[in-house]
C-alpha cells in the first residue's frame, strides 16, 4: 500500500443500549484507498460500529472523524461523501432499475446515467426487470451500484456475499476490488474468512465490543504460524470451492 492516509478515525468509541455496552471503547483507522474489514462474532458489535461512522446510529461516547469531518458535528458532510447499501424494502416494488437508479440519483442530486451504473455492475442486460426477480447475487451487484450513485470516497458493505455461491462471491469480490482500484476506500462485513483472507488489504477482529486484532491478513497468519500453531490436517493444494469452480466455471452466469 502507498498511503497511509488515515480516511476514517475512530477513538474510544463507546455504545449502550442501555445497560449494555455493545462497543466498549474501540479504536482503529481506515486508510485511504484500502479495503478494510471488520471481523468478529455474530453480536461482537461490528454493524452497530459501522452504523454509527455512517451517521445512522448515534454513540454513546468516543471520537469518529471521518475524511476530517466530525460525525457529531458534521453528519451531514459525511453523508455526501460515503455511500450505504439501502434496505431492500427502499426499492420499490413497481419500478424497474433504470427507474430505481433515477429516483435514487435524483433524492441525491446526483448526476448518474443509470445505464452506467449497470455496466458497472454488469447488470445493463436486467435494466428494464424489478429488483425482485434478480439472483441473489444480481439483488447484492445491484445495491453495490445504489452505493456509488453519489461517487462517495467510501462505501460501507455490511456482509454483501452472504448467501452466494462460489462464482456469485468471487465475482462480487472482483467488483469491489474495481471499485477499490478507482480510488474509493471500502469498509466491508463479513463472516468469511477466505474472503476476508483475498479480498482485505487490513482486517480488525471485534470480539465483544473491542478489537482484538488489527493487521494485513498476511501478518496475522504468520503471527498465528510463527507462535507455533499448526493445522491438524494436512493441507492440500486445492479445496472443495476449487472443485466447485472448476467444474462450473468462473463466468458471470445468474
Ligand atoms: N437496537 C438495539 N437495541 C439493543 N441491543 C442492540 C441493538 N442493536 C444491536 N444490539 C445488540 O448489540 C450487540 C452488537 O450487535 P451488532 O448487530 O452490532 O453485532 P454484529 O457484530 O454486527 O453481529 P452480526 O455478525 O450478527 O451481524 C448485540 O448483542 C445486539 O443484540
Amino acid at each position: 500500500m502507498e498511503t497511509k492516509k488515515a480516511i476514517i478515525s475512530v477513538t474510544n468509541l463507546i455504545k449502550k443500549y442501555d445497560d449494555f455496552v455493545a462497543v466498549q471503547g474501540l479504536s482503529f483507522e481506515v486508510y485511504e484507498n484500502e479495503i478494510f474489514g471488520l471481523l468478529g462474532p455474530n453480536g461482537a458489535g461490528k454493524t452497530t460500529t459501522l452504523e454509527i461512522i455512517e451517521t445512522l446510529r448515534e454513540k454513546t461516547s468516543g471520537e469518529i472523524i471521518v475524511d476530517g469531518f466530525s460525525v457529531d458535528k458534521q453528519a451531514q458532510d459525511i453523508k455526501q461523501i460515503i455511500g450505504v447499501q439501502l434496505q431492500a424494502a427502499g426499492y420499490y416494488p413497481n419500478l424497474n432499475l433504470v427507474e430505481l437508479l433515477e429516483l435514487f440519483a435524483g433524492l441525491y442530486g446526483a448526476d448518474v446515467k443509470p445505464m452506467e451504473m449497470l455496466e458497472k455492475v454488469n447488470l445493463q442486460d436486467k435494466a428494464k426487470a424489478k429488483y425482485k426477480a434478480l439472483s441473489g447475487g444480481q439483488k447484492q451487484r445491484f445495491s453495490i451500484a445504489t452505493t456509488l450513485i453519489n461517487q462517495p470516497k467510501i462505501i460501507f458493505l455490511d456482509e454483501p456475499t452472504t448467501g452466494l455461491d462460489p462464482q456469485a462471491r468471487r465475482n462480487l469480490w472482483d467488483l469491489i476490488t474495481e471499485i477499490r482500484d478507482a480510488g474509493t476506500t471500502v469498509v466491508i462485513t463479513t463472516h468469511y474468512m477466505d474472503e476476508a483472507e483475498q479480498l482485505c488489504d487490513r482486517v480488525a477482529f471485534v470480539e465483544r465490543g473491542q478489537i482484538i486484532a488489527l493487521d494485513t491478513p498476511d501478518n496475522l497468519i504468520d503471527q498465528l504460524v510463527n507462535s507455533g500453531f499448526e493445522r491438524k490436517k494436512e493441507v492440500k493444494k486445492a479445496n472443495l470451492e476449487d472443485v466447485f469452480i472448476n467444474l462450473t466455471g468462473k463466468e458471470w452466469r445468474e
